[in-house]
């Protein structure tokens, strides 16, 4: 059985300092690798174990890339450790659900391949969650093999924004994965996030020397296509972890205002040049944008591609903050009713 030190499995001060005298004595910290309906996988210095979640958190509340500390006897989680960083999005459905995606990730790798699937709008989206959750943002493209002229796809990608690193590659040639090493040596974490078909799997098989695969369950979904449904920390052969997540064909953002800012900083530091503070950079007299857009500086799409996500933001979280009113006024609802029966019942 492969050991890991604290440092190894991606440990930090950061982390240590939220533990109190007396956790430092008495608890144990464990890295989530896995999260099931009802128990955790985990991965600790005296190795792999199973970890039921605390008793007041759904295992909703956890996922990949958590540190945790548990309690050895029982075998349960005592209290999550804040995260360095999350990656989360609007959960599918209807419904407004913030779901987690992975923590304590240091490298967000945005797969996305030099062909159809290569979309601008898309990658911004991705580049605002990396940017809200605190992650590196690196754009991996590949099938690099397969097109006539994949530098053009490496210069519109880290055109899209001052944060952005692209890199092409063959996914299915080995020594093009090594090319990823920088992100995941030394305890780093790196996330790969795409959508299906893109070559991520074939990446997660390369980093982590064929783990990644026998770890994973593939199945057909609904639609018959062939996705990744197990998501979990995989070692990776250059000492650090890999986290391997499945297609996401919608990525809906939500709280992401930051991020989005990050994305759009060009954008955002003209628009505080406008003549008006409520110019919605449309036709209105002294827009700075506009005048960039004249210029050719800057892509009208461009301009449409941020306004759109900033609606979609503002429109989520809108939706988010109303659910969590909901569920205050709701908690407050349950809570009178318990004292109503205990005052008429006294239990
Ligand atoms: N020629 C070439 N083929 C690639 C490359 N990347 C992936 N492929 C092929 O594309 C197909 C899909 O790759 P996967 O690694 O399964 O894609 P995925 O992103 O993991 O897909 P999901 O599991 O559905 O999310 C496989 O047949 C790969 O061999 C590449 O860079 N070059
Ligand atoms: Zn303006």
């Amino acid at each position: 059985m492969t050991q890991y030190s604290l440092s190894d499995l991606g440990w930090s001060a950061r982390l240590l300092a939220q533990l109190t005298p007396e956790e430092v004595e008495t608890s144990n910290p464990a890295r989530i690798a896995t999260v099931a309906r009802d128990r955790l996988g985990a991965l600790a210095p005296d190795g792999p174990l199973t970890l039921i979640p605390a008793s007041d958190t759904p295992s909703g509340a956890y996922c990949t890339g958590d540190w945790v500390l548990f309690d050895t006897a029982s075998a349960r989680v005592t209290r999550r450790l804040d995260p360095a960083t999350e990656l989360a999005r609007r959960a599918a459905g209807t419904g407004s659900d913030r779901q987690l995606i992975a923590s304590n990730v240091d490298t967000l790798g945005i797969v996305t391949s030099c062909n159809a699937d290569f979309n601008p709008a898309r990658l911004e989206r991705y580049l605002a969650l990396a940017a809200s959750a605190g992650a590196l943002p690196l754009v991996i493209l590949t099938k690099a093999d397969l097109c006539d002229d994949p530098g053009s796809y490496r210069t519109r990608a880290e055109r899209l924004s001052p944060l952005v690193t692209a890199i092409t590659l063959n996914a299915t040639d080995t020594s093009d994965a090594e090319a990823l090493a920088p992100w995941c040596r030394n305890g780093q974490t790196l996330v790969l996030l795409g959508s299906s078909g893109v070559g991520k799997s074939t990446l997660a098989n390369a980093l982590t020397g064929g783990a990644a695969a026998t770890q994973s369950i593939r199945e057909d979904d609904a639609k018959g296509r062939h996705t990744t449904t197990a998501r979990g920390l995989h070692r990776t052969i250059h000492g650090g972890w890999l986290i391997d997540t499945p297609g996401m064909r919608a990525l809906r953002l939500a709280g992401a205002a930051e991020g989005i800012d990050a994305v759009f900083s060009d954008l955002n530091d003209l628009a505080a040049q406008c003549r008006f503070s409520d110019c919605r950079h449309d036709t209105e007299p002294g827009c700075a944008v506009q005048d960039a857009i004249a210029r050719g500086e800057i892509e009208p799409a461009r301009l449409d591609r941020w306004r759109k996500l900033e609606r979609e933001d503002a429109r989520n979280s809108r939706t988010l903050h109303e659910a969590r009113e909901r569920d205050r006024a709701l908690g407050k609802l349950y809570r009178s009713i318990k004292k109503d029966k205990h005052d008429l019942t006294g239990r």
